[in-house]
């Protein structure tokens, strides 16, 4: 017995893209524009080996070639080279209702439906029950389905191609049909599929879905596939990649800001104006004599980079420019800080940490070094402080910045703790 329901062997797949596209039949005509294109690889030699009774995930990136691929495994589109074959009858659940015509009635769309699913009209006779059931729609069925909205539309479209008992069911991004009870029984039904042997390859984005269902994930980015494997360890990796590539863009964005602002400073604007800070912060959020004072403060990530979005766990320093104007027997600096609901999640300075700071140049940076900053996802915000020895404050800034952390740690709460479960 063949144990392959799907074998996919060094696929190519390419689309035209057209530079300049005609948009109207006389531009069509008369050749107004020209009909260059260029050819795009949406799937670049793909091989894929899928057993019978397997629960298959494709998750990646919007444009990796998930829809592609799994068109091709359907017929809808075919490869410009390589092979697939497929063993079972196959229900894809893509461009759900594509068959429908809007004039009939949902009772007679079911019925040509089911026969692109390649269903005589005495099979279907015998299913229709469970269909217009599963559709929830009995008190429309006999109107013509151009009046259904488009949520009754998919549940109707679903209800047939999934009621055909597929041998190998091809589900695209169709699970966010209906409301919640609804995607309920699509679950239900698609375990149902799985429990009684039924090879499954879904695209989802939701991939909590994809966790809990599938038995093996295929990682696809620009037409590749770059890793497969157990659900939850490809899951995990896909996670933690696209939490660090969300990270990297923010940090970007944020020197790129900071690169505009230094474009957009005047020149005649004075050295002595850009050691201080703009005192845009209101009373109750800056306060101070002053005699010490914050120049600036900045967020730094493991590359040194000025930054307001950090990876938990990476290394982190928070530095804080200083100008004495007047000398004092004693300076505590210190950091705090805070979620975005304003809660105080940890506060430290120089003081409780038993470096005495008597003599300190007249401008200088205090650097807080962080090895491991383990904080949850979620929003932050950061103090900055410098007091005297008596802990009267000399420039005392409460929320300086806002920082995002992202983390793939799905505890709860803003910190994390190193812990282990035991059952005894
Ligand atoms: N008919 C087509 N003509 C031209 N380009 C196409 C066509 N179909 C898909 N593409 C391109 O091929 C690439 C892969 O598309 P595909 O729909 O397979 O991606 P996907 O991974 O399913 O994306 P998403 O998660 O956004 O649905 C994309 O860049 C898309 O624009």
């Amino acid at each position: 017995m063949n144990e392959l329901a799907i074998s996919i062997k060094n696929i190519r797949k390419s689309f035209k893209i057209y530079k300049d596209k005609p948009v109207s039949m006389k531009e069509k005509f008369l050749k107004l524009r020209s009909n260059e294109y260029t050819n795009f690889e949406a799937l670049s030699n793909v091989t894929l080996e899928i057993k019978k009774g397997e629960t298959i995930g494709l998750i990646g990136h919007n444009g990796c070639g998930k829809s592609t691929l799994l068109k091709l495994i359907s017929k809808i589109l075919y490869p410009d080279s390589g092979s697939i074959d497929v063993d079972g009858r196959i229900s894809s659940l893509i461009e759900l209702g594509a068959g429908f015509h809007p004039d009939f009635t949902g009772r007679e769309n079911i019925y040509m439906n089911g026969s692109i699913f390649g269903l005589s009209n005495k099979e279907i006779d015998g299913k229709i029950d469970e269909i217009i059931r599963f559709s929830e729609l009995e008190q429309f069925i006999e109107n013509p389905v151009r009046t259904y909205s488009s949520g009754m539309y998919m549940r109707l479209a679903f209800s047939v191609a999934i009621n055909v008992n597929p041998e190998i069911l091809l589900i695209d991004e169709i699970l966010s049909v209906g409301d919640s009870n609804f995607q309920k029984k699509c679950y239900d039904k698609i375990e149902g599929f799985k429990n009684n042997g039924a090879t499954i390859v879904i695209v989802a984005h939701d991939l909590g879905t994809i966790e809990k269902i599938c038995d093996r994930v295929i990682w696809m980015d620009k037409g590749r596939i770059v890793a497969q494997g157990e659900a939850d360890y490809i899951v995990n990796l896909y996670t933690q990649y696209m939490n660090e590539k969300f990270v990297e863009r923010k940090q970007k964005e944020h020197v790129n800001k900071v690169e505009q602002l230094e474009v957009e400073i005047p020149k005649n604007t004075s050295v002595e104006n850009n050691e201080t800070l703009n005192d845009e912060f209101p009373e109750d959020i800056r306060w101070g004599n002053k005699e010490v004072e914050i120049t600036k403060a900045r967020m730094l990530n493991k590359k040194n980079e000025e930054t307001d979005t950090i990876m938990a766990g990476e290394a982190i320093s928070i530095e804080i420019d200083y100008k004495v104007n007047k000398t004092q027997d004693e300076y505590i600096f210190g950091i705090g800080f805070y979620t975005g609901d304003k809660m105080l999640v940890y506060g430290n300075n120089t003081e409780i940490d038993r470096l005495k700071l008597t003599e300190i140049d007249e401008k200088g940076t205090v650097i807080f070094e962080i090895p491991n900053c383990n904080l949850l996802s979620g929003n932050y915000k950061l103090n900055v402080a410098i007091v005297d020895k008596n802990h009267r404050a000399l420039d005392f800034i409460k929320y300086y910045m806002d920082f995002t952390v992202v983390s793939n740690d799905k505890a709860v709460g803003v910190h994390s703790i190193d812990h282990a479960w035991k059952v005894k």
